[in-house]
């Protein structure tokens, strides 16, 4: 597992942080880096809210071990060593001590998968993990995917949502700056409309806005990559696309006489 270490020590500083602002009553916005850091903030969220769900939007499950990755990056991981389900099936790593997975895989599920490991794969299958990957999301429109998933995790609509958006679950062409890109994935305008039902449920507590890698590609890729994580980022924080009249003001100004 390459700079697990690193990873780590990031992961755990990162915990302490979004436990922190979230008990503060603040929406927590968690900016990467790779998907790696998903292992902080879920677990920080966890610490307030045992009852959370989380929604991972991406192209990849990232739910690998080490033995089943063929990568040994650690940012195909994040899900494998949250949940405790699957503690089990990793061997004894002396620098995650701190770590404790004990959010259940019961509250997973998936948006926009496109490039699933075979092991992955065997997982999502071996938990029913709802999941509406590219074909789902084909058949359903994005919006009802959203409530499909949302409806599945939690019936009755009152738990504290988490979600971890990788830009990668967009297309390849609408946010290239990123390192494991695959084409055939969410367009912007879908990505937005997710967050904004999302947002809709008046119960989302923390997003991850992770993989936007501005080494990567030209000036205009990282601007598109750039302003497609804003824009879901505005999306998810409620702001309307059809726009806002200025607060307590009823009339447009007059001209001024000088
Ligand atoms: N967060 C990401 N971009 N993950 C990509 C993971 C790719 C591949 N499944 C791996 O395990 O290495
Ligand atoms: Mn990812």
């Amino acid at each position: 597992m390459e700079h697990l270490e690193q990873v780590s020590a990031c992961a755990q500083a990162l915990s302490t942080r979004v436990a922190e602002v979230l008990r503060d009553g603040r929406v927590v916005v968690t900016i990467g880096g790779d998907h790696s850091i998903g292992v902080g903030s879920v677990d920080g969220h966890y610490k307030v809210n045992e009852d959370m769900i989380l929604i991972w939007v991406d192209a990849h499950a990232d739910i690998n071990t080490n033995e089943t990755s063929d990568s040994g990056s650690v940012h195909g991981m994040p899900v494998a060593l949250l949940c405790r389900e699957l503690s089990d099936y990793w061997p004894y790593l002396p620098t995650m001590d701190w770590q404790v997975p004990r959010f259940s895989i019961k509250n997973l599920g998936y948006i926009g998968l496109r490039s699933v490991d075979s092991y992955e794969r065997l997982a999502i299958e071996k938990y029913n993990i709802p999941t509406f990957a590219m074909e789902d999301v084909d058949t359903h429109g994005i919006k009802s995917s959203v409530q499909h998933v949302l409806q599945q995790l939690d019936p009755r609509g009152e738990k504290p949502i988490h979600v971890s958006f990788d830009i990668d679950s967009l297309d390849a062409l609408e946010a290239p700056s990123t390192g494991t890109p695959v084409r055939g994935g969410l367009t912007l305008r879908e990505g937005i409309n997710m967050m904004e039902t999302i947002y809709a449920t008046g119960r989302l507590r923390a997003v991850d806005l992770v993989e936007i890698n501005p080494a990567i590609g030209t000036d205009t890729d990282r601007r598109h990559t750039i302003d497609a994580g804003l824009s879901i980022l505005k999306a998810a924080l409620g702001a309307p696309r059809r726009g806002t009249a200025p607060k307590g003001v009823l009339d447009l100004p007059k001209p001024t006489t000088a």
